[in-house]
């Protein structure tokens, strides 16, 4: 029986890329929504589940942080980062008067990702969200009598047989996202794949309120140890305006010493501390990443 893998579907999504690139031999099953795939893994019915987490261009994806803080505390095991190119790309009884479209569907971080090209070369057409890049083209492909077009991948255009008319849409150059993939308890994935890029630990820190220079010295702690830090963010806690948390990577594998070493000052703060993974992370299309250090 293979291993089951869940992700934001339907087939031709950007999370559809990841999983083919971490799992190809898997059974991939499409989830309607990124909580739905989340939810997944927490009753069984796939092993793993693969999540967008932060784009380049558009920032964090909010649902996946929030559901898995909020709603489902499952570990991360690993990260995979994907470059990724928008296409715009209609049905191809539209091929030829693509320019007359009406309006453009797709999700809403690859819009955002899109907002100048949209702005400047497409002023007119109404923009529509939908649940993902590849129901937007699964809609085209469905619609061939609308003059509409989505916004999605090469895989989304393959797989629903359609025509991309412009390449590239996306505002900046060096668009990546990063998905998160999760399981029931804490797995080592292996290290010896063709894009093992290094290691990862993401902690969740919540500060005491009234407490002058907190943050400060939660970022102390991993200072003077010398641990790099790639991300710190905040996000609502949701119980009052002005409650955060903070999420933080460190670039290091989970160690004896000196990152238990940092939470135990942290925690000694007052401030609570929750471990999301440590894991390893693999960046697509970055084969030669080892020899390359
Ligand atoms: O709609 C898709 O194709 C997805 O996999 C979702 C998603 C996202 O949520 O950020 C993934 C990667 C791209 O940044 C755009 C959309």
């Amino acid at each position: 029986m293979s291993l089951k893998v869940g992700y934001l579907g339907p087939k031709g999504t950007f999370t559809k890329i990841a999983v083919n690139e971490i799992f190809p031999e898997s059974e991939k099953i499409p989830y309607d929504t990124i909580p739905a795939s989340i939810d997944a893994v927490m009753n069984g019915e796939v092993e793993y589940t693969v999540v967008p987490l932060e784009n380049a261009i558009e920032g964090s994806v909010n649902i996946t942080i929030d559901y898995l803080i909020h709603e489902q505390n499952l570990p991360i095991v690993g990260e995979i980062v994907v470059p990724i190119r928008q296409h715009l790309m209609v049905h191809p009884s539209n091929k030829d008067n693509w320019e007359k479209i009406t309006v453009v569907l797709s999700h809403s971080h690859a819009i955002a990702q899109c907002h100048k090209y949209l702005h400047t070369k497409l002023p007119h057409v109404e923009i529509q969200y939908v649940k993902s890049t590849g129901a937007a083209a699964e809609y085209v492909h469905e619609h061939p009598e609308e003059c509409v077009a989505a916004i999605g991948n090469e895989l989304a255009a393959k797989e629903y047989g359609l025509e991309i008319v412009q390449r590239d849409v996306h505002d900046y150059d060096n668009n990546h996202t990063r998905f998160v993939i999760l399981h029931k308890e804490p797995v080592e994935l292996s290290t010896d794949h063709r894009y093992y890029g290094g290691d990862r630990t993401t902690l969740m820190v919540t500060l005491p309120s009234d407490y002058a220079g907190a943050l400060h010295q939660v970022l102390s702690a991993f200072a003077w140890r010398k641990l790099n830090l790639s991300k710190i963010e905040s996000r609502p806690m949701k119980t009052g305006l002005g409650n955060y948390f903070f999420l933080i990577d460190v670039e290091m594998k989970m160690d004896d010493v000196l990152i238990p070493g940092a939470v135990a000052e942290i925690e000694a703060l007052g401030c609570s501390v929750r471990i999301l993974g440590s894991y390893p992370y693999y960046q697509v299309g970055k084969e030669f990443s080892k020899i390359e250090k």
